[in-house]
């Protein structure tokens, strides 16, 4: 089945409002683009991106929200909120949101389910450690973590997975292309298992960790690679439409 690849930019903790000049230029290029495109801003621009690509085909998405929709819970978003300023997806299950702040399968879950509250599409990532790779457990791990962080309801409209190995995360390296295409089988055969054949089928699976403008078309063209989670490279908007023009 062909899924029609996505590429999708997390700015995590960076951007002030003068970063709007690289969202007006990816949105200059949108429209031609050979696949989905989505840029997840800090939660201070996701308003002001939301608006300037209403209409365009680049999604806004946020990068992570509480589980509940309301409440006492201080610094924290809900998916309404995101949906409110527009966003329509959201990032959940983050290495570093589980790193910085303790969050496990059971909550990453429940976010996922409180974005699909807010109709917007969960971004759910998980990925192994060095240590777990080292250690020959790098499948097992994230065999695991994809059961735990993902509701057996998931769907191709509602859910996008991100194999973000730990350790390629912002250092340079990734793993071999060989590395790459085991792992997506890997999640591929427990999305069959677990959502059956035709939602484990069409359920898009990004590989994220170091991908640049310089091994973009390598990656995306291993099997099973839907698309790609950029961080540092999605910043500026002349290597994130580099990136989407490799697919
Ligand atoms: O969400 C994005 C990933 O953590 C990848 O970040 P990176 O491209 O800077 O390695």
């Amino acid at each position: 089945m062909a899924r029609r690849k996505l590429i999708a930019g997390n700015w995590k903790m960076n951007g002030l409002r003068a970063a709007v000049a690289e969202l007006d230029d990816v949105l200059d290029d949108a429209a031609g683009a050979a696949c989905d495109l989505m840029l997840c801003p800090p939660a201070t621009l996701v308003p002001v991106f939301a608006s300037r690509a209403a209409g365009s085909p680049l999604v806004i998405g946020g990068q992570d929200c509480h589980a509940r929709a309301t409440g006492a819970h201080t610094g924290d978003i809900a998916a309404e909120m995101l949906a409110d300023a527009g966003a329509k997806a959201v990032i959940v299950g983050h290495s570093e949101r589980r790193a910085d702040h303790g969050e496990n399968d059971a909550l990453v879950r429940e976010k996922a389910e409180a974005a699909w509250r807010a109709r917007l599409t969960a971004v759910i990532c998980v990925g192994e450690t060095e240590a777990e790779r080292d250690a020959g457990r790098a499948l097992e791990v994230v065999a695991r973590s994809l059961a735990g962080s993902t509701p057996d309801t998931a769907t191709a409209e509602t859910t996008v997975i991100a194999y973000e190995p730990v350790w390629a995360i912002g250092s340079g390296r990734t793993p071999t292309l060989d590395e790459i295409a085991e792992m997506h089988a890997h999640i591929r055969a427990a999305l069959r298992e677990h959502l059956g054949e035709i939602q484990g089928i069409g359920v898009r699976v990004l590989y994220g960790g170091s991908v640049k403008p310089d091994n973009a078309a390598e990656i995306l063209a291993v099997r099973g690679v839907d698309g790609a989670l950029v961080g540092g490279a999605s910043l500026k908007a002349r290597d994130f439409l580099a990136i989407a023009g490799a697919v």
